[in-house]
């Protein structure tokens, strides 16, 4: 599957590209490998070369088994049936509550239309899809959505306004579970899941509350932070790191990005790490530039890691609409997306874009953030999305 993860659109692009990879990469990451990660690896080395950017390796943050103990510490009450019960109830309200806005833009829109009419008509329909497409469920989904209705209901000669609620609903739960699973694919461990996507769409974010949730779960989680564009972004990474009590592999700022991805691979084997978290820099102004840096990180995961199992996960932010599906177009043409994590859905009436996102790209989304809390992050259940929408 990792063969497949550059998709370049352009011949010459992928000329160039392989070039720069097979001449640069396999020449620098035997040298970086050589230079900084013999056995005796240290902490005390100085000024390394590489990539052209000079780093002062004696203060990056790698501190490979001494710190083993400190994650070993995982959630306690993961066996308390009761409690669990009680956070699955907690999760579902949490999500409805998050999709406050969007169950307004959708199901209560639904429900004044559907009680001004007496009989299943063509305008009933059209007032549906406006509807949808209002709540950012996109045109294309949208017409795909109102024709399955239409045919539910000539197939089952339905007559009653009041049921085409409850077929809605059935035709939205089928378009969110034909694709492939939304589980995220990192068990059993070793995993590796690369976080891409622009700046400010909530990657940091999601990086911080996914490492805690797994974390608690009792795995041993390691962060490494790949996006060395800004300076802050590493230390917001660390504060998260912090926060979640999840270590973090990191560079200076400036440094190569698969340098560190490399680094936090080799710490990742040594600590015998259940689930590696890659963040990466989300500079999306040029295709090419993205795909140079990708396609860099991509190749040291498939050369140092090929056994871990991979996920390639992109965050978009939910307010933004139909431009997070556009994005999701950019990155998916130049990374094999293996799932998509929709950001601020607590913040927007937009939350139709789930479905578009997950039909039109044909990439499952696998986690949601509903608030900014550590625990708002959760697992995308499409059976549970649908009700929270839909629930009085
Ligand atoms: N309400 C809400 N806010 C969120 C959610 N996820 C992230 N945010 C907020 O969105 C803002 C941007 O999040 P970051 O994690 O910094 O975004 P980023 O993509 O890492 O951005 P850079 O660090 O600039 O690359 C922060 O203020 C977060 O608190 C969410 O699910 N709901």
């Amino acid at each position: 599957m990792f063969k497949n993860f550059f998709k370049l659109g352009k011949k010459d692009n992928k000329e160039k590209i392989d070039n720069h990879i097979e001449n640069d990469l396999n020449k620098e990451l035997d040298d970086y490998k050589e230079e900084n990660l013999s056995e005796d690896i240290s902490e005390e080395e100085n000024l390394v070369e590489y990539n052209g950017i000079e780093e002062n390796s004696g203060e990056e943050n790698i501190e490979y088994d001494s710190q083993i103990e400190l994650e070993e510490a995982g959630s306690e009450d993961d066996n308390n049936y009761e409690e669990a019960d009680e956070k699955k109830i907690g999760f579902f309200n949490r999500l409805k509550n998050g999709l406050s806005k969007t169950r307004k833009g959708i199901t209560e829109k639904v429900d004044i239309i559907l009680k001004s009419y007496k009989k299943i008509d063509e305008e009933l329909f059209e007032d549906l899809e406006e509807v949808l497409i209002t709540a950012d469920v996109g045109v294309n989904t949208t017409m795909d959505i109102i024709q399955e209705l239409r045919e539910k209901v000539k197939e089952r000669k339905i007559s009653e306004v009041s049921e085409i609620r409850g077929l809605l609903k059935e035709v939205l739960r089928e378009v969110l579970t034909k694709g492939e699973t939304n589980k995220l694919n990192i068990d059993p461990s070793p995993a590796i899941i690369m976080v891409v996507g622009v700046n400010g769409v909530g990657k940091t974010t999601t990086i911080g509350k996914l490492s805690s949730r797994l974390k608690s779960e009792g795995k041993k989680v390691l962060i490494a932070a790949g996006d060395t564009f800004r300076a802050a972004a590493i230390e917001q990474l660390q504060e998260w790191g912090n926060r979640a009590g999840v270590d973090i592999i990191s560079h200076q700022e400036g440094a190569d990005p698969a340098a560190v991805i490399y680094d936090g691979i080799q710490a990742a084997k040594a600590r015998k790490i259940d689930v590696l978290i890659c963040d990466t820099a989300g500079r999306l102004h040029n295709k090419k530039n993205l795909m140079n840096e990708l396609s860099k990180i991509f190749r040291v995961v498939e050369r140092e890691y090929p056994d871990a199992r991979k996920e390639i996960l992109l965050v978009v932010d939910a307010t933004t609409g139909q431009n997070a599906v556009s994005q999701a177009k950019v990155f998916k043409e130049a990374c094999d997306i293996t799932g998509i994590v929709l950001t601020k859905l607590d913040g927007t009436a937009k939350g139709g874009v789930v479905l578009a996102v997950q039909s039109e790209l044909d990439v499952p989304v696998k986690l949601v953030g509903v608030g900014e809390k550590i625990s708002d992050l959760q697992d995308f259940d499409p059976i549970s999305f649908v009700e929270a929408i839909f629930e009085e």
